[in-house]
């Protein structure tokens, strides 16, 4: 066994905390100067483990920067038109400065029409159409936190972007396609030739292989094998997908869309999950708070 071993491990977890440090900052000094600290609501519907624990992490990360947050939960069946009495509830409310409502929803509740009614200066998600226009058109915008969360992870890292051939697996409204966009900008942080790949995709290995940048936001345990990554590669996965596990206490195990045992020894760098992308996403969504309550993006 080696003594000097380097890691190759992005610390998504280790940037996140660093980002909340300097939220924290902010909103200590906003209440110095006698300001309403940011406000976080997020709504819960019914009782899907993933989204009670990335709730209940978003409303911890609240209380470690100093926000208020309130969670306001409903069983799976409350009506399409009772959520959106909430949703605009909260549109209306002068103490609320941003909310979410967790994804998925009942089947029974389209969840298009339900972020179409989040009133765009309190998307703190980045969901809303007005959000994702002005995110394509370069103009300031609530940015969906998980794509703006690779980013910022990336430049935090001190990963070089500009010119290089980012490839995207997956093209969800919230990661594969708002990423691929961002990572194409002309931005310091970005400026990469990005190619969107998804399931209709033609010799997707072959396509992988030409990456200097992965970005696997399938939704699948363990789909990126080795045989799709260059060495020198950099790999972010954004799978979070809980696989039953009798060997575990929880009963489950946290499994990426990369095959992590056959691509962590070739790409340069990769992010771990769990403490990879998921952690970068709750600080970005704490970020947008504090814009929204900034009045940053919309000016109040
Ligand atoms: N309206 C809405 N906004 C979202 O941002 C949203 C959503 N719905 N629905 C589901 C996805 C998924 N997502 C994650 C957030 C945090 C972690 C996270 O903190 N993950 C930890 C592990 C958590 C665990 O133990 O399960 C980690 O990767 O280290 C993961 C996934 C937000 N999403
Ligand atoms: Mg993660």
């Amino acid at each position: 066994m080696s003594l000097t071993t380097t890691s190759n491990l992005i610390d998504g977890k280790q940037t996140a905390e660093d980002i909340k440090a300097e939220i924290a900052a902010e909103v200590a000094a906003l209440k110095a100067a006698g300001k309403k600290v940011p406000h976080l609501a997020a709504i819960l519907v019914g009782h899907d483990g993933g989204s009670e624990t990335y709730v209940r992490n978003k409303v911890l990360a609240c209380e470690r920067v100093g926000f208020a947050s309130t969670l306001l939960r409903y069983e799976d069946d409350i009506t399409e038109a009772e959520l959106l009495a909430k949703v605009d509830e909260l549109n209306h409310d002068p103490e609320i400065d941003g909310f979410i409502v967790q994804l998925p929803l009942p089947k029974h509740i389209d969840p298009e029409k339900v972020i179409e009614a989040i009133r765009p200066e309190k998307d703190v998600d980045g969901f809303h159409p007005m959000n994702i226009g002005r995110m394509v058109a370069g103009l300031p915008a609530l940015l969906p936190a998980t794509p703006s969360g690779i980013v910022e992870l990336l430049a935090r890292q001190g990963i070089k972007t500009s010119g290089k051939h980012c490839v995207v697996i997956g093209r969800s409204n919230i990661v594969g396609t708002p990423v691929s966009i961002l990572l194409a900008k002309n931005l310091d942080t970005a400026n990469c030739t990005v190619t969107l790949c998804h399931s209709r995709t033609q010799n997707l290995a072959e396509i992988c292989r030409t990456a200097d940048i992965v970005v696997a936001a399938i939704g699948r345990p363990e789909f990126v094998t080795g045989d799709m990554v260059r060495p020198g590669a950099v790999v972010i996965d954004v799978g979070t997908t809980r696989v039953a596990d009798a060997t575990k206490k929880s009963g489950y195990v946290l499994k990426g869309d990369v095959n992590f045992a056959e691509v962590a020894p070739l790409a340069s760098a990769i992010t771990p999950v769990p403490g990879g992308v998921g952690p970068m996403t709750i600080a970005m969504l704490l970020l947008n708070t504090l814009r929204a309550a900034k009045g940053e993006i919309y000016p109040r």
